[in-house]
């Protein structure tokens, strides 16, 4: 290595870390303190976990799924938890006019709206895609075009507080897994959908933040009953899911990946090496315990 070698290469490492590293702000509780958020999908799984850290946060909380007494349940939790405020609201994604309630909810109680945090999913399956195009196009209106319907709701709301867009996803967004097909659709969908209008927010000086999260696998009841025997990699835990959820969204990061490891290298795997990344996303099925009915 030259002498203009040493110089430079420590030189722009330097540089490259302070770029990234500067600014970056350091995650308190207290930011969540009286924010007024939504959160979607919180009968159970990652987003009841929200739920439940945002109410320890003090935030006001509007929570939603279909099972009301699931739903009142999380309620009285977030409030012995300290929640500012806990409210909820019932109804299916499947319907439109429901996802714009939500939002309508939230103006009615709060007269704004800090943070948007789209969780939910339709039930779907863990199996080889049975060519039913109905249930993609009904997993579409669920897992994608009501979060369309609910950011544009809330746009004015979250322009006027220069609030946040948090969206759940999967690695399942970003590679291609087997047995996924009707999900994974939905997943890309939101990652084309949210890129591009995050990138209008800047050319228009729209300060709405939007966070991508890609997860991997976690210990949700609905994701281990489904990858029981067939899928033995381990889980992640969903309470620290939940709170990297919540970091990525109040530190306006763009993307947030969990557990790092089993999500960001084989993002980057994906790009360098796809086939060899497939090949090993295939080898960590066990095709053999797939029931075949
Ligand atoms: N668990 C995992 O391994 C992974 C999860 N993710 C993502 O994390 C998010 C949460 O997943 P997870 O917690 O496992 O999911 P769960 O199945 O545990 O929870 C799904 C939530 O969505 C609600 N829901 C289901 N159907 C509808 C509907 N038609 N309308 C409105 N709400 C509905 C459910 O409540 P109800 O039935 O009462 O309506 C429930 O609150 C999802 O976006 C998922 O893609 C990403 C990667 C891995
Ligand atoms: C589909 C579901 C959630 C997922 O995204 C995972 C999938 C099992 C295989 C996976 C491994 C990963 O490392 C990334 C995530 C995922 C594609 C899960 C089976 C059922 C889960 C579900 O429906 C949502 O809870």
């Amino acid at each position: 290595m030259n002498l203009r070698q040493k110089i430079l290469i420590p030189l722009v490492g330097m540089v490259l870390a302070i770029y990234f590293y500067s600014g970056k702000e350091e995650f308190k509780p207290e930011m969540l303190k009286e924010k007024r958020v939504i959160v979607t999908g919180a009968s159970t799984g990652i987003g009841e976990q929200i739920a439940y850290h945002l109410a320890q946060m003090g935030s006001h909380l509007l929570i939603t799924a279909r099972t009301e007494a699931r739903l009142q349940q999380v309620v009285a939790h977030c409030l012995e938890l300290g929640a500012a405020s806990a409210r909820y609201i019932n109804g299916s994604m499947e319907d439109m006019n429901f996802a714009q309630a939500v939002v309508k909810k939230a103006e009615e109680l709060w007269g704004g709206l800090d943070m948007l945090i789209l969780n939910h999913i339709g039930k779907s399956y863990f199996h080889y895609f049975n060519r039913d195009i109905e249930h993609v196009q009904k997993l579409l209106n669920i897992n994608f075009l009501s979060y369309a319907t609910m950011s544009v709701s809330a746009l004015p709301m979250l322009k006027s507080s220069g609030g946040s867009i948090v969206v759940v996803s999967s690695l399942a967004g970003k590679i291609g897994f087997p047995w996924t097909v009707p999900y994974s659709s939905t997943k890309f969908a939101l990652e084309g959908f949210f890129n591009s209008l995050r990138q209008e927010f800047v050319m228009q000086n729209i300060n709405v933040s939007i966070t991508l999260c890609i997860l991997g696998l976690i210990n949700t009841e609905s994701a281990m009953k489904a990858v029981s025997g067939i899928y033995p990699i381990p889980p992640a835990p969903k309470e620290e899911c939940a709170l990297e959820i919540i970091k990525g969204g109040i530190l306006r990061q763009r993307e947030i990946y969990y557990k790092y490891m089993f999500t960001k290298i084989p993002t980057l795997f994906r790009d360098w090496a796809p086939e060899l990344m497939d090949y090993f996303i295939r080898k960590s099925f066990n095709v053999d315990n797939l029931n075949q009915d």
